[in-house]
């Protein structure tokens, strides 16, 4: 791994925003820090260095009524009409405009401006600054694009749970669907209600523990590449290293296959971050030219991510009938909840259940899954590591715990939920760092959200990084405090939280993976804290945000990773883990980091409180 270039910085206090190519560093415990990529003051013009001054002066503000401005200088020069008919109508222009004026008012607040503005930046970090000016809830106005912005925990509940059914994808399924196609995460309708009902128990409780019992040697896995680096005397860039460990977890659990991209690099794995970086950047660009058919041929990069596509599908395709041969050879002997000890994968689960679906749609569903489990926890992780890095109080409390719960060992499915402050550290990165930071709704029908009429077709933005990170939702929002989220109560989530806390989402279409994801999650980071000690490498540049799907560093989080030390007053070391032999775990009810709830079959546990909760929702 190469180490980046330093890049230069200018520093601003306080929150700040600024325009492209700027991008916003977020350092622990302090104000965002804007730094500029080529250390190169901002000029005033089209920065958001300035962005406060220009809404102070009016700028993006859409003030009072249109119809009121334009027709006042006539309504001046007809009261100058000492006596006829001028005045008169003058006075009745008047009234008509007090009426406009009071109809601008009861109007969403609306921030216009110029879509240059946000392009190529995190889009999320001008939404913070907007959202202070503007509040829970305003419309973004470029040219003929308007959204919705809402950064309030009732407004997000109301979309996504109590009026979840008069909400589509939007957007989103626009921008994914050269990807996912029909997938969990674009679908919208009646595809989506089958999909989520096929696929939701495929991650049932005895799948969660063998893939608990997986994330613990790809860990083990990923640590020895660690040590190696160690040996080699080079620093590790970390959100590389947990991409490539979340890619090898993710290929074994949806389909059964060895990525193995934390030991090399082959034309699958290119493949696969392609199509990645595709979609994020269709994500951010403000034209959609892919859409027309000569353009794909006639750019580099849509050739390029046309034949990753075709990569990716022809991996699909083979692994699929190698799956369905499996499946025969089982002789329809389906082992319990179709688990099977040669290939638990979800895409064994979908065909071995019967699922009757055509190979697209199971493309479509496992790219999906793919897509969605790889770099959100990759980003979780680098995140966390950035946020823990600087906090020795903090890994001195996880090794306690560790060490006490594991004793250098991975973790099985009751230890896992042990590990309860190292959860809350994970839940707490999750809160600063929100994967993906703003969930995207396209309205059905008419609304009303804070008062205020959502029209139909309206797109919606709910900000979670504002919910996460507003002064008036959180003490010291941006500290990070793992024990704001006490050991003793259970598990932070959208429930305990009343939707001001949104890491997985909420509602119908909450995430089905989030227990998959704090298990990986939670795994990786005992196993490397019990043997590590890590310290940001000297010369590694700021880490600052850049966002696409999920938040990713501009350069990089580059540590040095050494084995851990003990102290000279300390126990011995714990023993070096156990190789031990995969096997199905079963898992059991015991003591508990997780809500009762959570301690059945998980993912069914989460399907039907969703479902009972979309039963009681109010009509709207
Ligand atoms: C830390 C890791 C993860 C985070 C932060 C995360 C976050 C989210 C969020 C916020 C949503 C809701 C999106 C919305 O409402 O628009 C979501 C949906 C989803 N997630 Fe995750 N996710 C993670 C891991 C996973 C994993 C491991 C899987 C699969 C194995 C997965 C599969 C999905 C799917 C299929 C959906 C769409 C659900 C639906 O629309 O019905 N996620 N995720």
């Amino acid at each position: 791994m190469e180490r980046c270039a330093r890049s230069g910085s200018s520093t601003f206090a306080g929150t700040k925003l600024v325009a492209h190519p700027v991008r916003l560093s977020p350092l622990k415990n302090q104000p965002l820090v804007v730094r500029a990529a080529g250390g190169q003051e901002q000029p005033p013009k089209n920065s958001y260095d300035s962005l406060e001054e220009r809404i102070a002066s009016g700028e993006f503000t859409d003030a009072g009524s249109t119809k009121e401005r334009l027709t006042r200088p006539l309504r001046r020069v007809l009261a100058r009409d000492p006596v006829g008919p001028g005045r008169a109508l003058a006075w009745r222009l008047a009234k008509i405009g007090q009426r406009w004026q009071r109809n601008a008012a009861s109007r969403m607040p609306t921030a216009t401006g110029d879509i240059r503005e946000i392009v190529g930046q995190p889009v999320f970090v001008p939404l913070f600054k907007l959202y202070q000016i503007y509040g829970p809830i305003f419309k973004l106005s470029f040219g003929p694009k308007q959204f919705v912005i809402i950064s309030d925990p009732q407004m997000a509940k109301r979309v996504l749970l109590y009026n979840a059914t008069n909400y589509s994808k939007g957007i989103l399924s626009e921008i994914l669907d050269f990807v996912m196609g029909q997938g969990l995460i674009p679908a919208d309708g009646e595809v989506w209600k089958v999909r989520r009902r096929v696929i939701v128990p495929a991650l049932h409780k005895r799948y969660l523990a063998a893939m608990l019992d997986m994330f613990g040697d790809c860990a083990q896995h990923g640590a020895d590449m660690l040590e190696q680096s160690h040996r080699d005397g080079k620093p590790v860039e970390m959100e590389n290293f947990f991409s490539r460990f979340g890619l090898d977890i993710i290929g074994k659990a949806v389909f059964g296959y060895e990525f193995d991209s934390l030991t090399h690099d082959d034309p699958v794995i290119q493949a696969v971050y392609t199509t990645l970086r595709e979609a994020e950047y269709r994500s951010t660009y403000p034209i959609a030219y892919w859409n027309l058919a000569p353009m794909r041929w006639l750019v580099p990069r849509q050739r390029r991510n046309a034949a990753a596509l075709q990569v990716i599908s022809d991996t699909l395709d083979e692994l699929i009938a190698k799956c369905k041969r499996l499946v025969e050879e089982e002789d329809q002997e389906f082992v319990e909840e179709f688990l099977s000890k040669a290939d638990p994968s979800i895409l064994h689960f979908l065909i071995a259940s019967g699922d009757d679906i055509t190979s697209k749609q199971l493309r479509d569903d496992l790219m999906t899954l793919l897509i969605a489990g790889h770099e959100t926890t990759a980003a979780v992780l680098t995140w966390t590591f950035h946020l823990i890095v600087d906090r020795p109080d903090v890994i001195a409390r996880m090794r306690e715990e560790c060490d006490r719960v594991l004793g250098g060992r991975k973790p099985t499915f009751e230890q896992v939920r042990e590990l309860r402050y190292c959860m809350r550290v994970i839940n707490e990165s999750m809160r600063m760092y929100p994967q993906p930071p703003v969930l995207i709704r396209r309205a059905l029908a008419d609304d009303e959200l804070g008062g205020y009429r959502v029209p139909a077709g309206s797109d919606i933005f709910i900000s979670v990084w504002n919910l996460h990170r507003s002064p008036a939702l959180w003490e010291e929002p941006d500290v990070f405090n793992p024990d704001r989220f006490p050991v003793e109560s259970p598990p932070p989530n959208e429930t305990t939280h009343d939707f001001k806390y949104l890491p997985f989402g909420g509602g119908r279409r909450k995430c089905i993976g989030d227990q998959f994801a704090l298990f990986e999650a939670i795994t990786a980071l005992a196993m490397l804290v019990q043997r590590f000690d890590f310290q940001r490498a000297p010369d590694a540049p700021p880490v600052e945000m850049t966002t696409g799907a999920t938040i990713h560093t501009t350069n990089g989080l580059w540590l040095d990773i050494k084995p851990r030390q003990m102290p000279a007053d300390s126990a011995a070391p714990p023993p070096p883990p156990a190789a031990e032999v995969p096997e199905l775990a079963t898992g059991g009810a015991a003591s508990t980091g997780l809500s009762e709830e959570r301690e059945l079959t998980l993912a069914f546990a989460n399907a039907a409180a969703q479902q009972q909760q979309q039963q009681q929702q109010p009509q709207a």
